[in-house]
C-alpha cells in the first residue's frame, strides 16, 4: 500500500522524480496471434484392423475409422487491464514499455487444441495477459487520445487488445482438386477452398499503445501541512502503513487506507496483527474492496506558496476531486495551529475553490505533547474563529463558499488517544455529504 519514497531518485521507474509521473504510464500492448489451423490430408478416413476380430468370428477383419475433422487453432490471448485495489499508483507500469500476450496454440491433436477427436471437442482458451492498474485508472489510446474506458471497480477488467483469432483446421484438398480453380465448399465446419492454406492461419494480434491517468479513488482526503501527522493518522484510522519521519515531504504521493467500521474488525487485526501480510498477499483483490468503510487518501504535505510550485507543489491535488470531504490534520503544538489550518485553506482555495466548500473536520493531532494539551480550546476557538473570517471574506464573491469545520477532534497518532472518536466523526462526514 505504501507509495511513499522519501528519496525521489530511488525510483522504480529509473526517472529521477517518480511522485511527479505516480499517476501517469505509457505503455504499449500486444496481443496474440492465432493459432494456426490443423491441416489434415485427405478427408475420408481410412481402413484400420479391428481389435475384437478374433479367428472364426463373424466380425469384420477391418473397419472403417472415418477421418475427424481437423482441430481449429486457439485464439491468441488477449490484454486486459484489471482493477486491483491493492495498488495505488502507476509506477509499476514504468519498468516494461511493452507487453505481450501469447499465441494461441495451433490446432493440433495431441499437442495443441483438441477437434472433434476429443470427446469434448474444444479450442483450449489461451488465459488473457491481465495488467493490473489502480483503481480510478482512465484509459486512452496514445495516439489521438480517444477514451478507450475507466477502471473504477475493484475486478472491474478492460479488454485493451484482443487476440487474432484461431486458424480453422482444413482438410487438404486433393491434388486433382487444387487444380480446380476457386473450388468452395463448406460442410459442417469443414473448409473445403482454395484458400486452405490462408484459411488455416491465425489471425494477427493487435498493438496498441495507451496513455494511462490515474485519479485516486477516496472518499476523504487527508490534507496538512509537511509533519502534521497526516500519515501517522492513516496509519492509525486503517490498516495502511504508510512511511511516516520526522522530517517534511515524507509522503510523496498519496497513500490509501480503508477506515476500520466494526469493532471486530479492529479486535481481529490487533490479535492477527502479524499475519496482516498474509490476508495482503492472498487476497488483495478484497483487501479494499470487500471492506465496506470509507477510503481514506493520505496526502503530500502542503504549504504556503504551493499553488506556485513550492514544496511538492499542488499537482497533487487534483487526486482531492473524487473525494466528498477533507479531513485537515493540524499539529497542535505548533506556535500558531490556526495559522497552520488557514494556510492549506488558503492553497486549497487557490487551486479548486470548491475543495473548501466540501465538508471537513479538523484533527488536531499531537495531543500528547505538552504545549498543544495546554492550549487545546484555545487552538479550538481560534480555528473556528478563523473559518468563520475566511466564510466573511469569501461572502461576496460568486465562488462556492467555504464551510466551518463539522468537527474539531483531539488527537495523538502516536498514544492512540481519540481516534475512534475521529474514526466516527469521518464516517459522519460521510453520511452528512450524501
Ligand atoms: N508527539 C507526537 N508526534 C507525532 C504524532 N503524530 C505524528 N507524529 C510525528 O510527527 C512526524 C511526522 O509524522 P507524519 O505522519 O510523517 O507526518 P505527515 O503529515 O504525513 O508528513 P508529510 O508526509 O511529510 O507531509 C513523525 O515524526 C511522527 O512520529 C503525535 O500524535 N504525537
Ligand atoms: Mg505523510
Amino acid at each position: 500500500m505504501s507509495a511513499t519514497k522519501h528519496d525521489p531518485g530511488q525510483s522504480t521507474a529509473g526517472n529521477k522524480e517518480a511522485h511527479k509521473i505516480f499517476d501517469e504510464a505509457v505503455v504499449t500492448v500486444r496481443s496474440g496471434k492465432g493459432g494456426r489451423g490443423e491441416i489434415a490430408e485427405g478427408g475420408e478416413g481410412k481402413k484400420v484392423p479391428n481389435f475384437k476380430y478374433r479367428a472364426g468370428s463373424s466380425l469384420p477383419k477391418q473397419i472403417w475409422l472415418a477421418a475427424a475433422a481437423p482441430a481449429d487453432g486457439a485464439a491468441g490471448a488477449s490484454v486486459v487491464l484489471v482493477a486491483d485495489p491493492a495498488l495505488d499508483n502507476l509506477l509499476h507500469l514504468h519498468d516494461r514499455k511493452t507487453y505481450t500476450a501469447k499465441n494461441g496454440v495451433a490446432g493440433n491433436p495431441t499437442l495443441g487444441s483438441k477437434g472433434p477427436r476429443g470427446r469434448r471437442p474444444e479450442t483450449p482458451r489461451t488465459q488473457p495477459l491481465r495488467i493490473g492498474v489502480p483503481l480510478g485508472t482512465v484509459v486512452k489510446r496514445k495516439r489521438g487520445g480517444a477514451l478507450l474506458g475507466e477502471l473504477t471497480v475493484a475486478g472491474q477488467t478492460l479488454v485493451v487488445a484482443r487476440g487474432g483469432k484461431g486458424g480453422l483446421g482444413v482438410v487438404k484438398p486433393k491434388e486433382s482438386q487444387q487444380t480446380r480453380s476457386k473450388f468452395i465448399e463448406q460442410e459442417d465446419g469443414i473448409v473445403e477452398d482454395m484458400n486452405w492454406a490462408q484459411d488455416a492461419e491465425g489471425a494477427l494480434g493487435e498493438e496498441v499503445s495507451l496513455h494511462l491517468l490515474m485519479r485516486v479513488v477516496a472518499d476523504v482526503g487527508i490534507v496538512g501541512l509537511p509533519n502534521a501527522g497526516k500519515s501517522s493518522l492513516l496509519a492509525a484510522l486503517t490498516r495502511a502503513s504508510p512511511e511516516i519521519a520526522a522530517y517534511p515531504f515524507t509522503t510523496l504521493m498519496p497513500n490509501l487506507g480503508v477506515l476500520a467500521s466494526g469493532k471486530q474488525e479492529a479486535k481481529a487485526q490487533d490479535q492477527y496483527g502479524d499475519l496482516d501480510f498474509l490476508l495482503h498477499d492472498s487476497s488483495n483483490a478484497s483487501s479494499m474492496s470487500s471492506a465496506s468503510g470509507p477510503v481514506l487518501a493520505d496526502m503530500p504535505g502542503l504549504i504556503e506558496g504551493a499553488h506556485a510550485g513550492r514544496g511538492l507543489g499542488r499537482m497533487f491535488l487534483r487526486h482531492l476531486r473524487r473525494t466528498q470531504g477533507l479531513l485537515h490534520v493540524v499539529d497542535a503544538s505548533a506556535e500558531d495551529p490556526a495559522a497552520d489550518y488557514m494556510i492549506v485553506r488558503q492553497e486549497l482555495a487557490l487551486y479548486n475553490a470548491e475543495y473548501c466548500a466540501r465538508p471537513h473536520i479538523v484533527a488536531l493531532n499531537k495531543m500528547d505533547l505538552e504545549d498543544a494539551a495546554e492550549l487545546q480550546d484555545e487552538v479550538s476557538k481560534d480555528i473556528m474563529a478563523a473559518a468563520k473570517a475566511m466564510q466573511r471574506d469569501w461572502r461576496d464573491s460568486a465562488l462556492p463558499q467555504p464551510l466551518l469545520p463539522e468537527a474539531l477532534v483531539h488527537v495523538s497518532a502516536i498514544e492512540g488517544t481519540g481516534i475512534a472518536e475521529l474514526g466516527k466523526a469521518v464516517q459522519g462526514l460521510l453520511q452528512r455529504s450524501i
